[in-house]
Protein backbone atom coordinates (compact mmCIF):
# COMPACT_ATOMS: atom_id res chain seq x y z
CA UNK A 1 0.00 0.00 0.00
CA UNK A 2 1.19 3.85 -0.87
CA UNK A 3 1.33 5.28 2.32
CA UNK A 4 2.41 8.79 0.68
CA UNK A 5 -0.49 8.98 -1.89
CA UNK A 6 -3.61 9.88 -0.31
CA UNK A 7 -7.04 7.90 -1.79
CA UNK A 8 -8.48 10.17 -4.13
CA UNK A 9 -8.54 9.98 -7.97
CA UNK A 10 -8.22 13.70 -9.25
CA UNK A 11 -9.27 14.34 -12.91
CA UNK A 12 -8.20 17.50 -15.43
CA UNK A 13 -8.02 18.39 -18.41
CA UNK A 14 -9.24 21.10 -21.01
CA UNK A 15 -13.64 21.87 -21.39
CA UNK A 16 -14.94 18.98 -22.90
CA UNK A 17 -12.56 16.33 -22.10
CA UNK A 18 -15.10 14.44 -20.06
CA UNK A 19 -13.65 15.43 -16.38
CA UNK A 20 -17.53 15.29 -15.35
CA UNK A 21 -18.97 12.24 -16.94
CA UNK A 22 -16.09 9.89 -16.58
CA UNK A 23 -15.58 11.14 -12.49
CA UNK A 24 -19.57 10.24 -11.90
CA UNK A 25 -18.72 6.95 -13.79
CA UNK A 26 -15.77 6.05 -12.34
CA UNK A 27 -16.99 6.91 -8.95
CA UNK A 28 -19.42 4.62 -9.27
CA UNK A 29 -17.60 1.89 -10.57
CA UNK A 30 -15.00 2.05 -7.76
CA UNK A 31 -17.35 2.64 -5.02
CA UNK A 32 -15.94 5.97 -4.13
CA UNK A 33 -17.46 9.61 -3.42
CA UNK A 34 -17.81 12.08 -6.59
CA UNK A 35 -17.42 15.49 -6.32
CA UNK A 36 -16.61 18.60 -8.89
CA UNK A 37 -15.05 21.22 -7.90
CA UNK A 38 -17.54 23.37 -10.46
CA UNK A 39 -20.45 22.08 -8.51
CA UNK A 40 -19.40 23.06 -5.38
CA UNK A 41 -18.75 26.45 -6.13
CA UNK A 42 -21.91 26.61 -7.82
CA UNK A 43 -23.28 25.85 -4.59
CA UNK A 44 -21.09 27.94 -2.55
CA UNK A 45 -21.74 30.76 -4.24
CA UNK A 46 -25.51 30.32 -4.68
CA UNK A 47 -24.88 31.11 -8.40
CA UNK A 48 -23.83 29.54 -11.83
CA UNK A 49 -20.65 29.10 -13.67
CA UNK A 50 -21.72 31.75 -16.39
CA UNK A 51 -23.09 34.27 -13.70
CA UNK A 52 -19.80 34.55 -11.48
CA UNK A 53 -17.66 34.87 -14.82
CA UNK A 54 -20.14 37.66 -15.94
CA UNK A 55 -20.21 39.36 -12.61
CA UNK A 56 -17.35 39.03 -10.88
CA UNK A 57 -15.23 38.20 -13.26
CA UNK A 58 -12.21 35.09 -13.83
CA UNK A 59 -10.10 36.06 -11.38
CA UNK A 60 -12.30 35.98 -8.51
CA UNK A 61 -13.63 32.22 -9.71
CA UNK A 62 -10.17 31.53 -9.81
CA UNK A 63 -9.57 32.81 -6.55
CA UNK A 64 -12.11 30.71 -5.30
CA UNK A 65 -10.98 27.74 -7.12
CA UNK A 66 -8.06 27.87 -5.09
CA UNK A 67 -9.65 28.69 -2.06
CA UNK A 68 -11.61 25.26 -2.19
CA UNK A 69 -8.46 23.33 -3.18
CA UNK A 70 -7.21 24.50 0.03
CA UNK A 71 -10.25 23.74 1.91
CA UNK A 72 -10.37 20.41 0.46
CA UNK A 73 -7.16 18.92 1.77
CA UNK A 74 -8.43 18.24 5.15
CA UNK A 75 -10.32 15.04 4.71
CA UNK A 76 -11.19 14.17 1.05
CA UNK A 77 -11.13 10.57 1.04
CA UNK A 78 -12.21 7.78 -1.28
CA UNK A 79 -13.11 10.09 -3.62
CA UNK A 80 -13.12 11.30 -7.65
CA UNK A 81 -12.60 14.64 -7.55
CA UNK A 82 -13.65 16.29 -11.07
CA UNK A 83 -11.77 19.85 -11.67
CA UNK A 84 -12.80 22.44 -13.75
CA UNK A 85 -10.49 23.11 -16.99
CA UNK A 86 -8.41 25.92 -15.94
CA UNK A 87 -7.73 24.12 -12.56
CA UNK A 88 -3.82 22.93 -13.09
CA UNK A 89 -3.03 26.84 -14.93
CA UNK A 90 -2.12 28.28 -11.54
CA UNK A 91 1.28 26.71 -9.98
CA UNK A 92 -0.29 26.70 -5.87
CA UNK A 93 -2.95 24.44 -7.92
CA UNK A 94 -0.72 22.19 -9.20
CA UNK A 95 1.04 21.63 -5.81
CA UNK A 96 -1.93 21.22 -4.33
CA UNK A 97 -3.59 18.80 -6.61
CA UNK A 98 -0.76 16.54 -6.72
CA UNK A 99 -0.91 16.57 -2.79
CA UNK A 100 -5.09 15.82 -2.78
CA UNK A 101 -3.96 12.37 -4.95
CA UNK A 102 -3.75 10.26 -7.74
CA UNK A 103 -4.08 13.30 -10.67
CA UNK A 104 -5.32 11.82 -14.27
CA UNK A 105 -5.27 14.40 -16.93
CA UNK A 106 -8.06 13.64 -19.49
CA UNK A 107 -6.84 14.30 -22.81
CA UNK A 108 -8.95 15.07 -26.08
CA UNK A 109 -7.95 16.06 -29.68
CA UNK A 110 -8.78 19.44 -30.63
CA UNK A 111 -11.48 17.74 -33.16
CA UNK A 112 -13.05 15.37 -30.08
CA UNK A 113 -13.56 18.84 -28.23
CA UNK A 114 -14.95 21.11 -30.84
CA UNK A 115 -17.44 18.07 -31.54
CA UNK A 116 -18.42 17.40 -28.04
CA UNK A 117 -18.94 21.22 -27.01
CA UNK A 118 -20.93 22.37 -30.34
CA UNK A 119 -23.78 24.52 -28.84
CA UNK A 120 -22.64 24.33 -25.42
CA UNK A 121 -23.70 27.59 -23.39
CA UNK A 122 -22.36 26.62 -20.25
CA UNK A 123 -18.76 27.51 -20.15
CA UNK A 124 -17.96 31.26 -21.00
CA UNK A 125 -15.25 30.66 -21.64
CA UNK A 126 -16.09 29.26 -25.14
CA UNK A 127 -18.32 32.68 -26.04
CA UNK A 128 -17.25 34.50 -29.03
CA UNK A 129 -14.88 33.54 -31.03
CA UNK A 130 -15.15 30.43 -33.62
CA UNK A 131 -15.08 27.43 -31.37
CA UNK A 132 -12.53 25.83 -33.33
CA UNK A 133 -10.17 28.96 -32.81
CA UNK A 134 -11.00 29.09 -29.63
CA UNK A 135 -10.13 25.75 -28.49
CA UNK A 136 -7.00 25.33 -30.71
CA UNK A 137 -5.61 28.93 -29.15
CA UNK A 138 -6.61 27.83 -25.40
CA UNK A 139 -5.32 24.15 -25.72
CA UNK A 140 -1.67 25.49 -26.74
CA UNK A 141 -1.05 27.64 -23.95
CA UNK A 142 -2.88 24.88 -21.25
CA UNK A 143 -1.61 21.70 -22.27
CA UNK A 144 1.98 21.99 -20.98
CA UNK A 145 0.13 23.29 -17.77
CA UNK A 146 -1.52 19.96 -17.88
CA UNK A 147 1.57 17.85 -18.45
CA UNK A 148 3.46 19.14 -15.90
CA UNK A 149 0.35 18.44 -12.89
CA UNK A 150 -0.58 14.93 -13.91
CA UNK A 151 0.71 11.34 -12.63
CA UNK A 152 -0.99 9.92 -15.74
CA UNK A 153 -2.70 11.16 -18.88
CA UNK A 154 -5.23 9.27 -20.50
CA UNK A 155 -6.43 9.97 -24.28
CA UNK A 156 -10.41 9.93 -24.60
CA UNK A 157 -10.63 9.78 -28.38
CA UNK A 158 -12.83 7.26 -29.73
CA UNK A 159 -13.11 5.81 -25.93
CA UNK A 160 -16.48 5.29 -23.86
CA UNK A 161 -16.72 6.45 -20.53
CA UNK A 162 -16.73 2.86 -18.94
CA UNK A 163 -13.14 2.24 -21.22
CA UNK A 164 -12.21 5.51 -19.89
CA UNK A 165 -12.78 4.67 -16.21
CA UNK A 166 -11.23 1.13 -16.29
CA UNK A 167 -8.07 3.04 -17.98
CA UNK A 168 -8.10 5.03 -15.24
CA UNK A 169 -9.00 2.42 -12.10
CA UNK A 170 -5.90 0.01 -13.52
CA UNK A 171 -3.78 2.72 -13.66
CA UNK A 172 -4.70 3.82 -10.01
CA UNK A 173 -5.05 0.41 -8.38
CA UNK A 174 -1.31 -0.08 -9.45
CA UNK A 175 -0.16 2.96 -7.84
CA UNK A 176 -1.61 2.55 -4.32
CA UNK A 177 -0.92 -1.17 -3.85
N1 LIG B 1 -15.67 9.69 -23.73
C1 LIG B 1 -16.70 10.40 -24.18
N2 LIG B 1 -17.37 9.97 -25.26
C2 LIG B 1 -18.42 10.69 -25.75
N3 LIG B 1 -18.87 11.85 -25.22
C3 LIG B 1 -18.23 12.32 -24.13
C4 LIG B 1 -17.13 11.63 -23.55
N4 LIG B 1 -16.70 12.34 -22.49
C5 LIG B 1 -17.50 13.42 -22.40
N5 LIG B 1 -18.42 13.42 -23.38
C6 LIG B 1 -19.47 14.45 -23.61
O1 LIG B 1 -18.80 15.69 -23.76
C7 LIG B 1 -19.51 16.73 -23.09
C8 LIG B 1 -18.60 17.38 -22.06
O2 LIG B 1 -18.32 16.43 -21.03
P1 LIG B 1 -18.00 16.88 -19.55
O3 LIG B 1 -17.97 15.64 -18.72
O4 LIG B 1 -18.90 17.96 -19.10
O5 LIG B 1 -16.52 17.46 -19.72
P2 LIG B 1 -15.66 18.38 -18.77
O6 LIG B 1 -16.21 18.24 -17.37
O7 LIG B 1 -14.27 17.86 -18.90
O8 LIG B 1 -15.80 19.75 -19.32
C9 LIG B 1 -20.75 16.08 -22.49
O9 LIG B 1 -21.82 16.25 -23.37
C10 LIG B 1 -20.38 14.61 -22.40
O10 LIG B 1 -21.50 13.76 -22.49
O1 LIG C 1 -11.32 25.69 -18.62
C1 LIG C 1 -11.78 26.59 -17.89
O2 LIG C 1 -11.14 27.62 -17.62
C2 LIG C 1 -13.12 26.39 -17.29
C3 LIG C 1 -13.69 25.13 -17.33
C4 LIG C 1 -15.03 24.85 -16.80
O3 LIG C 1 -15.12 23.50 -16.32
P1 LIG C 1 -15.10 22.21 -17.31
O4 LIG C 1 -13.67 21.95 -17.67
O5 LIG C 1 -15.70 21.12 -16.50
O6 LIG C 1 -15.92 22.57 -18.50
C5 LIG C 1 -15.37 25.83 -15.67
O7 LIG C 1 -14.54 25.61 -14.56
C6 LIG C 1 -15.21 27.24 -16.16
O8 LIG C 1 -16.13 27.46 -17.20
C7 LIG C 1 -13.78 27.55 -16.62
MG1 LIG D 1 -16.84 19.56 -15.85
Amino acid sequence: MNKSLKHNIILIGFMGSGKTSVGEHLAKMMNYRFQDTDLLIEQRERDTINQIFRNKGEEYFRDVETNLLTELQNGLNNTVLSTGGGMPLREKNRKLLKELGYVVYLRASKETTVKRLRGDTSRPLLSGEELGEKVKRLLKVRIPYYEKAAHKIIMTDDRSLEEISVLIMEAYLKQIY
